[in-house]
């Protein structure tokens, strides 16, 4: 070892500037991992079943998670070790819970309750902002999180979604409307075009500008339907691998990931600016417009007079144009709560937030208001398409209502608000595919201080992983998960998001009192549950309902031959941050007009 020395001495004394950073991070790693491995065995951590005991040093059992189907991965351990497991996600040590009891406490409020695991999230702020600003998501449950939480929630009551529903609905009509220019023979991407309508919709509703995605062919290769996937590929690989974002150049796609991360941050500063433009504008104007005041009563600089006069033409010109040039809004009218305003308040309101910080919370609630929506919209329409029977069972219920369009019959009525909650089956249709393919289908916990999950007591900075995907398909919790079927959901009340299968009231048929046994035990939670629950489910759920309303009522759906069938689409499953469809192929089908038939 002494003779060792000096030679790591003179390499350390030639190395690289990089070389040393490599060094220093191996080396810190290394020092984790003892840390980590000493701290384990103090708690009950080594009495927790799990593929813990086949980890490998340094990487635990992350190989198992490389893979785009690692939700499986975890479902399947779910099923052979149980409601609650242990896995080494590199060298931190995992808990994975599946557990319907156990998860209400982790979930709920109160004692017992986890907070974000910000170590599993850190990507993602990186993703959103060039600092690396924690966001609605990612941040833990602090004073910051709070004033945000509270002033973005006022944008998702439902007396402001109802006012967005005009907005959708003409969204989905354009769409509807270029399906069925395009003829039954077309190969329709249903992922891509949900996403589309998405994207407007996030970009309209929340921060008043136009994508206008839904009416191009090929959007440009900047635009940010393109730009996100690279982004989402770029967050998994520097999950999966710490180092990625310390030297990108060292790794595959490493520059092309950042640059998408940059090209995504330049898009959502252009919608800060957008808002912040008309605040500025104002003031140039009335301090312009004091100047000329000032001026006209004898002040004897001359300069300060025309400078005045620019200002408070500028100035005015750019505020009561509302877009003027193309870049202003305008401060917030009172009544506007739109997402965008509602930042600018808070911004305003809590000096402590700083520019950035608001930039992290336009990308997150961007991409979490866009990409979640859409794949859950196709996931549903791929189900509807390939169980035999679903469509006729939709399109009695959309006949009822006189919203289907049928051969030789004038157009059906227009969709409107109050239709969304009159379709127990379509919503069922859309919760069991929540179910069976949930979106966001791994989340993160971190307790800071000594807590029991189960009957397990663990210490601080373990992560405790929250599979959607397991937690909702695992034997242990549901009859014949791999089925899907809405008519388990037809007894269960329609608003109805978080639910236990496993309770004692539904095993005696009474679903409306184990729906409100959630408390209890959890096995369904989409938008997940308690106080970091999805804050924008109410559009998530408005927008759905309509894109399938108005497809199903339009569109007998059939999936293209070269999908392969039901299990061609689920083999290419991957959780690519979001549960999505892997690849270019998407989910193709052929959308037969209803009224031609
Ligand atoms: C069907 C569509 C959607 C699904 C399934 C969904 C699901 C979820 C889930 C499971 C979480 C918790 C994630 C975690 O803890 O890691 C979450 C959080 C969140 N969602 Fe959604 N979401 C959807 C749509 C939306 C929309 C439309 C918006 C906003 C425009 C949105 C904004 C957010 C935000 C900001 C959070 C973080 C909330 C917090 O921690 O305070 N989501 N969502």
């Amino acid at each position: 070892m002494a003779s060792a020395m000096p030679q790591v001495l003179s390499f350390l004394g030639q190395a690289s500037l990089p070389e040393l950073a490599i060094v220093t991070a191996i080396a810190g790693l290394l020092i984790a991992v003892l840390l980590n491995m000493r701290r384990g065995n103090k708690y009950d951590l080594d009495k927790v079943p799990g593929p813990w005991r086949k980890a490998l040093p340094l990487v635990g059992n992350v190989l198992d998670c490389l893979r785009p189907d690692f939700h499986r991965v975890l479902l399947k351990w779910a099923d052979e070790y149980g409601g609650i497991y242990r896995m080494k996600f590199l060298w931190h040590d995992t808990l994975i819970v599946t557990d319907p009891q156990a998860l209400a406490v982790i979930m709920g409020r109160g004692e017992g309750a986890i907070d974000k695991a910000a170590i599993a999230y850190a990507p993602i702020n990186r993703m959103c902002d060039p600092h690396g600003n924690a966001n609605l998501l990612t941040s833990a449950a602090n004073d910051s999180w709070k004033a945000v939480r509270k002033a973005v929630a006022v944008s998702f009551s439902i007396q402001h979604i109802k006012k967005k529903f005009p907005l959708v609905l003409g969204r989905v009509n354009q769409l509807v409307g270029r399906i069925a220019a395009q003829g039954p023979a077309a190969s329709i991407d249903v992922d891509q075009a949900a996403l589309r309508v998405t994207l407007d919709v996030i970009g309209l509703a929340g921060f008043g500008h136009d994508y206008d995605c839904v009416s191009q062919d090929v959007p440009a290769y900047d635009h940010l339907i393109r730009v996100l996937p690279r982004c989402f590929t770029e967050v998994m690989l520097r999950i999966a691998n710490p180092l990625r974002p310390l030297f990108p150049t060292m790794f595959k796609y490493g520059p092309k990931g950042s640059a998408a991360f940059g090209a995504f941050q330049r898009e959502m500063a252009k919608l800060l600016d957008n808002l912040q433009v008309g605040w500025w504008a104002g003031v140039v104007g009335w301090g312009g417009g004091l100047g000329w005041w000032a001026g006209g009563v004898g002040w004897p600089v001359d300069w300060w007079r025309w400078a005045g006069v620019v200002g408070w033409v500028v100035g005015w010109g750019w505020w009561a144009g509302g877009g003027g040039l193309g870049v202003a809004r305008g401060p917030p009218a009172e009544d506007d709560t739109d997402i965008g305003s509602q930042l600018v308040r808070v911004m305003n309101t809590h000096p402590e937030l700083s520019r950035d910080r608001i930039l992290s919370e336009i990308g997150i609630l961007f991409v979490e208001g866009f990409e979640t929506t859409g794949h859950t919209t196709s996931w549903t329409l791929f189900n509807i398409a390939s169980v035999p029977g679903v469509q006729a069972k939709i399109a009695e219920e959309l006949d009822c209502l006189g919203l289907l369009a049928k051969p030789g019959c004038p157009p059906p009525r227009e969709l409107e608000w109050e239709d969304l909650k009159q379709l127990p089956y379509l919503t069922a249709c859309a919760k069991e595919a929540m179910r069976m393919l949930p979106v966001v289908s791994v989340m993160g916990r971190e307790p800071t201080k000594v807590t029991r999950v189960g009957p397990y007591t663990i210490p601080a900075g373990t992560i405790v992983g929250t599979p959607l995907f397991a937690i909702q398909n695992t034997i242990h919790n549901w009859d014949k998960p791999e089925l899907f079927n809405p008519e388990r959901w037809l007894d269960v009340p329609i608003e109805t998001y978080v639910y236990n299968s496993r309770d004692a009231a539904a095993a005696t048929g009474d679903m409306a009192a184990a729906a409100s046994s959630s408390k209890r035990g959890i096995t369904f939670m989409p938008f997940s549950e308690g106080p970091r629950n999805c804050v924008g489910q109410s559009l998530a759920k408005m927008e759905v309902m309509t894109l399938l309303v108005k497809l199903c009522a339009n569109f007998t759906i059939e999936l293209t031959p070269e999908m392969g069938g039901r299990e061609g689409v689920r083999s290419r499953e991957s959780t690519h941050l979001t549960l999505q469809s892997a690849g270019t192929h998407g989910i193709r089908c052929h959308l037969l007009p209803r009224a031609r038939a």
